[in-house]
């Protein structure tokens, strides 16, 4: 199949069916099956081992799949015509010859791609690094190494954008950067598969998640339907001196208490306005009342618990 003959339902779509992975001792990744949309930022999450980078390495073929595919657009990545222009990826921190100049790591990479060298500037704009353009990589920060990553990732004008742990040593500011820089390029239309750790992070960048542990899926789908099937939904925090009678006069409405180590009740079952009436009627004092969302990271833990990721 050629370019021009592109199904348009498959392009930009990523699709991972009966992946596996076996080395010597350890089934890195076993029958996972998942898909990630263009036009959305997918965040790829797993404890550590889970098998998130085995995963991403077989989808660029850089590790053979023991059995199952894993597909960019309807095509295997070493099936694809120009994959620098279809595929942008990182997957470690960036290297370059040391020596060398940001803008000339990229043009050294335009020339091997069959990429004009304009791109090279062109991607440096992208990603704020003009004014370093001309400085050796030696002297580059962490965060201006991950950019040039980034920078070399875009040069082919991909559609497709695959980043294992892209946040990695940069700072709030870098991290902030980067999160409006990938919703720019899903915005755009682009598929963006972003492998990481930082859970907080994930939950303001992503718009779908698949989650894996032990090498299999966990659960997949948008943030907010992730966030909104687990069984303990939202909470609410009330601080209260007549914990008691609040307790008592809550349970009566069938909401399950619990009191944290502070002191502090954690209610579910019942919302905060309903405690409010019944903290109202049974007379006692609030000095808090605050719904608590689940939050990505405490749906994350009690999705993997007990499936230890370092094997
Ligand atoms: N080349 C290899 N040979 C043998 N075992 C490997 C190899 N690569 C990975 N593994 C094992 O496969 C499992 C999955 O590793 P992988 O690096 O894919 O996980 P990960 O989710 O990316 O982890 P992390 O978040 O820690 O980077 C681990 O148990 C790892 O030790």
């Amino acid at each position: 199949m050629t370019d021009g003959q592109r199904s348009p339902t498959s392009d930009g779509q990523i699709v991972v069916s009966g992946l596996t992975k076996q080395y010597k001792n350890v089934r890195a990744v076993n029958n996972l099956s998942f898909t990630v949309a263009p036009g959305r930022v997918t965040g790829f999450l797993g404890p550590n081992g889970a098998g998130k980078t085995t995963t991403l390495r077989m989808l660029l073929n850089l590790v053979t799949p023991t059995a199952g595919t894993a597909t960019i657009s309807g095509r295997r990545y070493a099936d694809l015509t120009d994959p620098l222009r279809h595929v942008g990826a990182i997957l470690e921190a960036s290297s370059a010859h040391k020596g060398r100049t940001g803008v000339n790591h990229l043009r050294v990479i335009c020339a091997a791609a069959g990429l004009p060298k304009s791109r090279a500037d062109e991607a440096l704009e992208l990603v704020g690094l003009t004014p370093a353009a001309k400085r050796k990589f030696k002297g580059y920060s962490l965060g201006m190494k991950q950019r040039l990553g980034i920078a070399a990732a875009m040069l082919g004008d991909p559609r497709v954008l695959i980043l294992d742990e892209p946040a990695n040593g940069l700072d709030p500011e870098g991290i902030r950067w980067m999160r409006g820089f990938l919703k720019n390029l899903a915005h755009e239309g682009r598929t963006v598969l972003v492998s990481s750790h930082l859970l907080s992070e994930m939950q303001l960048l992503a718009d779908d998640v698949v989650i894996i542990a032990a090498g299999q899926l966990v659960r997949q789908g948008p943030v907010e339907q992730v966030l909104g099937s687990m069984a303990q939904g939202a909470q609410v925090r009330v601080r209260t001196p007549q914990a008691e009678a609040l307790t008592t006069a809550l349970k009566a409405q069938s909401a399950t208490v619990t009191t944290d180590e502070h002191g502090v009740l954690l209610v579910s079952g019942v919302d905060a306005p309903t405690i409010g009436k019944a903290a109202l009627a049974a007379g006692v004092e609030l000095h808090e009342l605050t719904t608590e969302r689940p939050d990505l990271e405490r749906v994350f833990l009690e999705l993997t618990a007990g499936k230890a990721g370092i094997r």
